[in-house]
């Protein structure tokens, strides 16, 4: 029955999902001895080719077993919006059209912004890429709080503590001569002036002998070692719940809904699952992610005001700054298609098909990376770090990889369309330190299963104040041109075994720099997106939580994901979040708590 569910659900630590940030947080916990349940949506792919090839971190995104699609809106005005091709629209149940002229009736969507519900959340799907933040990230947040174990001196401990293996990308020693050219290390700590280093970089990956292997295998190790760690996969967290009879809210627990692909996110949805419960003696916290988190925290009553009672949600902590101060990476690409194809990518279909020659290497290779071939690589080549003319700091603010793939960002099936020939290379930029912090997740109903709105409210629509905007687009300008020089002293050398090449993004006709500004406005796209449960100041009235991860107002809840940043740290973000996620269970099991 229900109430022996109940009873039998009672743990001393909940931690609602499995990601970068909740997973190893879950880990730590019950390693030092605490009963530890880790709630899943989605649920343990062990044995899917797709989530352990490196080469397949395309088509793993595309996976129904657990892929998320979850469609926002760079742009709030339609007509602009619908300016980049990547604009996609419902045609059945979970069948995209993307692109302009959409089929009579078809329903607008926005942009697809991938996500992952499976045992260790997205760091299962995503691109592998492990680059260190900068000091100056963390400095930041003990800046703003005045609490100095933030201090990037300080974090650099959980640094150690979190990468689990990393292993530079071997594309490089496949095609010929670039390896010697490269400062291999971008992560490096030898190098005291390592943030404001400009030049080519080979690339960091989190995986092991050249299988992606982090927060899932975590996981599933210290289920092994007999640890005291529940997990409970196909699991919807619907809301957190509380203890209202003292002076402060105080979490006791959470609901959910048992059953496989609730959300609807999930194109295999369509159950509407078994309710249940569970209970925490010590602490709930959240780790759903920067679109999740908010969406839970607002569906349990912790959000602004005006909005829960809009959808009649009863609020237990009035916090205006759940869901505000969203904020991404800009990326956009300059891509060129040659006559003939890369020969390193020979027998690589990217698909698994019976005849994917390099999954067959791959497969026959288990023990040497240097011999996996393509495959044992996120398919990436190399990186330029470059401190543009509009940063704010001495750190560099543009990371611009280069590979042989045709990506020109995230729209249904992107994966086939990035893998269809093996002509195309490409460069693409991301902007780091961005300056946009107008992005906002609003909930579209109350129900738990349906997905949130999510404005990133872009350039001009967003941050403005002291030229937020022109800056990082003006950083984005010059992204272009410096790809575009990368690929004339590239012709020039030969150097990627390519022969002759026609520019096809921006393309011929994008030469100015007015031109390529409206370029990057219709098409730039980001996938790190964060910083929607803030920490902040003691007074900041946005901030949600404090420095501890503590949520303002209630107690025995903290948030420990991408959504904690004031502002979105380093180049990439998982590296960030594994540190997070080691810091949490250190405050948890060693300091004040709630
Ligand atoms: C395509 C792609 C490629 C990427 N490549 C890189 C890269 O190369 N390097 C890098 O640094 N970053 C990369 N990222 C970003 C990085 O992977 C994510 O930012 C990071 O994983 C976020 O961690 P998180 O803990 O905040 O959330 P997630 O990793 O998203 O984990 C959240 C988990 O919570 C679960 N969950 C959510 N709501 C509920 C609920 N109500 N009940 C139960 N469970 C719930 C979800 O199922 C999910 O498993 C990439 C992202 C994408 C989309």
């Amino acid at each position: 029955s229900r109430v022996t569910t109940q009873d039998q659900l009672e743990y001393e630590y909940i931690v609602v999902g499995s990601g970068a940030g909740g997973g190893p947080l879950a880990c730590r916990l019950a390693m030092a001895g605490h009963k530890t349940l880790l709630i899943e949506a989605g649920n343990d792919q062990n044995g899917n080719i797709n989530i352990t090839v490196p080469g397949y971190q395309a088509v793993v995104t595309n996976d129904p077993k657990l892929r998320w699609d979850i469609f926002v809106n760079h742009y709030q005005d339609q007509t602009r919006a619908r300016r980049d091709p990547k604009f996609s629209y419902e045609v059945a149940p979970y069948k995209y059209y993307v692109g302009p002229d959409p089929p009579f009736g078809a329903t607008p969507l926005g942009i697809l912004y991938p996500r992952a519900g499976t045992l260790g959340g997205c760091v299962t799907h995503n691109a592998l890429i492990l680059i260190t933040p900068h000091a100056s990230d963390w400095d930041g947040i003990a800046t703003i709080t005045g609490d100095n174990s933030w201090a990037a001196t300080n974090m650099d401990q959980y640094l150690d503590k979190s990468v689990m293996g990393v292993q530079p990308d071997p594309t490089i020693s496949a095609l010929t001569g670039l390896a010697g050219t490269l400062l291999v290390d971008p992560n490096s700590r030898l190098n005291p002036n390592r943030d404001s280093t400009q030049g080519f970089f080979q690339i960091p990956l989190i995986m092991k002998d050249g299988a992606r292997k982090a927060v899932r295998d975590f996981i599933a190790a210290t289920v092994k070692g007999g640890y005291n760690l529940t997990v409970r996969e196909n699991c919807h967290v619907t809301n957190i719940t509380f203890d209202t009879s003292g002076s402060k809210p105080k979490a006791t627990g959470v609901n959910f809904l048992d059953g496989k692909y609730l959300y609807r996110a999930s194109p295999l949805s369509g159950d509407q699952g078994t309710p249940g419960s569970a209970t925490a003696s010590k602490e709930v916290l959240i780790s759903g992610g920067a679109f999740n988190t908010p969406q839970l925290l607002k569906l349990s009553g912790i959000g602004p005001f005006a909005e829960l009672k809009s959808f009649d949600i009863p609020v237990i902590a009035d916090l205006p700054g759940v869901g505000l101060n969203m904020q991404d990476r800009y990326e956009i690409p300059v891509n060129v298609k040659h006559g003939t194809d890369f020969n390193v990518l020979n027998g690589c279909t990217f698909d698994g098909k019976p005849d994917d020659a390099c999954l067959t290497k791959w497969e026959n290779n288990p023990y040497f990376l240097a011999q996996r071939g393509a495959y044992a690589t996120n398919g990436l080549a190399g990186a330029m770090a470059v401190h543009s003319n509009y940063a704010s700091t001495t750190d560099i603010d543009l990371f611009i990889f280069g590979g042989p793939v045709d990506f020109t960002g995230y729209f249904p099936d992107w994966n086939d369309a990035s893998l269809a020939d093996h002509k195309h290379f490409s460069w693409y930029t991301l902007k780091a330190h961005t300056r946009n912090t107008a992005g906002t997740v609003q909930l579209r109903s109350a129900d738990p299963l349906d997905t949130p709105i999510i404005n990133f409210n872009y350039f001009d629509t967003g941050t403005t104040a002291g030229g937020a905007d022109t800056l990082d687009l003006n950083a984005m300008i010059q992204a272009v041109n410096t790809s575009r020089e990368a690929l004339r002293k590239y012709a020039d050398y030969a150097i990627l075994g390519g022969d002759a090449f026609v520019e096809e993004e921006p393309g011929p006709d994008v030469q100015s720099n007015e031109d390529i500004g409206q370029y990057i406005k219709d098409r730039a796209w980001g996938h790190h997106a964060s910083c929607t449960a803030a920490i902040g100041a003691d007074g900041d009235p946005n901030a949600v939580l404090d420095s501890q991860f503590r949520v303002r107002g209630v107690q025995g809840l903290r948030v420990v994901d991408a959504s904690v940043f004031p502002r979105i740290p380093g180049v990439f973000i998982q590296a960030p979040i594994f540190m997070v996620s080691e810091k949490a269970a250190d405050v948890i099991l060693n300091g004040e708590t709630t």
